[in-house]
């Protein structure tokens, strides 16, 4: 196995000239084992729990964050039945700094202009849940990151709508249509410099002068879709200040913004005003530093918008329909016990019926991925549940569930029908497949059992048992 690249001498070298001495306390951790973390993730249950089975491999709570937990030095969880059926997020616990900063409030509109692969679209959708619910809007440039986006926002059961814009587009699109904007900026990643060797070895000289570039380029159009009194986080998951504090200095001396206090943990520092011309606000956005609290690097800021920076009316578009089509109704009323407020509005393309979260957002211009979340897809004259519905609903929701054990449930995750249980009486045709109180997805009723319904592309025959990786968790410290 090849050796992972060397810390770029050049970052270094950089570092030496910001921190002086303490470069090196920085360089040392960046050598060491990243930390890692997860979050409950489940949105459908937002004031849920992590089942007790993933108890042996949590250390602690993350403590800026109610859903976040520091993971044991050991396996991965990605390939286990609670991952897929969307129980928890693998995330940094520095990068759920991000949602807590922007605080979501109940009813607000809320725009995560950079979200793929979906770390903070997820978190931020679960706190919003969790207070009521928010309007929430995912957006990526990338082709292939917004399908990434797409599968773990379907996973978590997020209810957000998705698009595929530059930020240039969206802004021609939607001025002033939100109540707070995240901006997770590109960025040159030497945050993530132990995490991802990747990044070690993609980072040059001039990256934080690049990315600092585009990042202005995203937050000039941001500020145009934020209406006035509206919340903008900042964040990047890199160190050099010319991405962090000096952005932020740009961004105060050339819009009618002020920055906003946030939490005061410990692990989190005050951003270093003497970077960005000794503007002591400064200092109230936070670093999280890797040679200092117990995470990845990251950087966020959080903007309170004082005067409108665009002033142009908003365009409204046609806003969607409530569904007066009897038999999607009566299909509906055959698949859920009582049809939640969310599913009353929804949007038809092609074949997939969305519930519709983009309400009066127009969107005619615009490359919309999903509109909201899929509920169903006609299939000829039937319907038949979209899988990402299952994921939408807390036990109970579905007329008809089957709870089945950890080995059955990796059986359903490869494909395999499932026996009809002894007892399954229910006349429904789909019924929702869930494993400790997690829906999977769903299953159809056949003569002497239910098929299996779980999409071909996600079905995995990788899936392992917890038990099985408990036994590989390592119970001795980080360091
Ligand atoms: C740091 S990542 C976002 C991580 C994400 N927020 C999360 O928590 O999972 C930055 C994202 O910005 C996107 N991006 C790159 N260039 C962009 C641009 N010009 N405008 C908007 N987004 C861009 C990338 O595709 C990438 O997904």
């Amino acid at each position: 196995m090849r050796n992972p690249p060397e810390i770029p001498a050049a970052f270094v070298r950089q570092m030496e000239h910001w921190l002086g001495a303490e470069a090196r306390d920085l360089v040392a951790a960046l050598s060491a084992k990243p930390w890692r973390g997860l979050r409950y993730a489940a949105i459908a249950r937002p004031r849920g729990e992590l089942p007790p089975s993933l108890a042996p491999f949590l250390s602690g709570g993350v403590p800026w964050a109610a859903d976040g937990f520091y993971l044991a030095p050991g396996p991965s969880l990605g390939y286990t039945v609670l991952h897929q059926a969307g129980a928890f997020y693998l995330q940094d616990p520095s990068a759920m700094a991000v949602a807590v900063a922007l605080d979501p409030q109940p009813g607000e509109r809320i725009l995560d202009l950079c979200a793929a692969p979906g770390g903070k679209t997820t978190h931020v959708a679960l706190m919003a849940a969790r207070r009521g619910g928010a309007q929430l809007v995912a957006n990526d440039v990338h082709r292939d990151r917004v399908l990434a986006l797409a599968e773990n926002v379907e996973r978590v059961g997020a209810p957000c709508a998705i698009t595929n814009e530059s930020p240039a587009a969206l802004a021609d699109a939607w001025p002033q249509a939100f109540d707070a904007i995240v901006v997770d900026a590109p960025c040159s990643g030497e945050g993530m410099f132990r995490k991802d060797p990747a990044v070690r070895a993609e980072w040059r000289p001039d990256a934080p002068e690049r990315f600092q570039v585009l990042q202005k380029d995203i937050l000039r159009h941001a500020l145009t879709m934020l209406r006035p009194g509206g919340r903008l986080v900042y964040s990047t998951c890199t160190l050099n200040p010319l991405e962090n504090e000096q952005v932020v200095l740009w961004l105060l001396d050339h819009y009618p913004v002020a920055l906003e206090p946030l939490p005061d943990w410990p692990e989190w520092r005050p951003a270093r005003s003497d970077w960005a011309a000794d503007r002591e606000e400064v200092g109230l956005a936070k670093r999280l530093w890797p040679h200092v609290g117990r995470g990845e690097g990251h950087f966020v800021a959080r903007f309170r918008l004082l005067d409108p920076v665009a002033t142009s009316p908003r365009r409204r578009s046609k806003a969607a329909t409530p569904s007066t089509d009897k038999a999607w109704d009566a299909w509906l009323a055959s698949l859920v016990a009582e049809v939640p407020p969310a599913w009353r509005k929804t949007v038809a393309r092609k074949s997939v019926v969305f519930a519709d979260a983009l309400g009066d957002l127009a969107v005619s211009s615009l490359r919309v991925l999903r509109p909201g979340p899929p509920i169903a897809e006609r299939k000829g004259q039937v319907f038949v549940p979209h899988h990402a519905a299952s994921r939408l609903l807390p036990p109970g929701g579905f007329r008809a569930t089957v709870e089945i054990d950890e080995e059955t449930a990796i059986r359903y995750l490869a494909g395999e029908p499932l026996a009809l249980p002894a007892g399954h009486d229910h006349e429904a045709t789909f019924c929702a497949v869930a494993h400790e109180g997690f829906h999977l997805g769903f299953a159809k009723r056949a003569p002497g059992r239910l098929n299996n319904l779980y999409p071909r592309g996600l079905r995995s025959t990788r899936i392992e048992s917890l038990a099985a990786l408990a036994a590989e968790v390592d119970s001795s410290s980080y360091t």
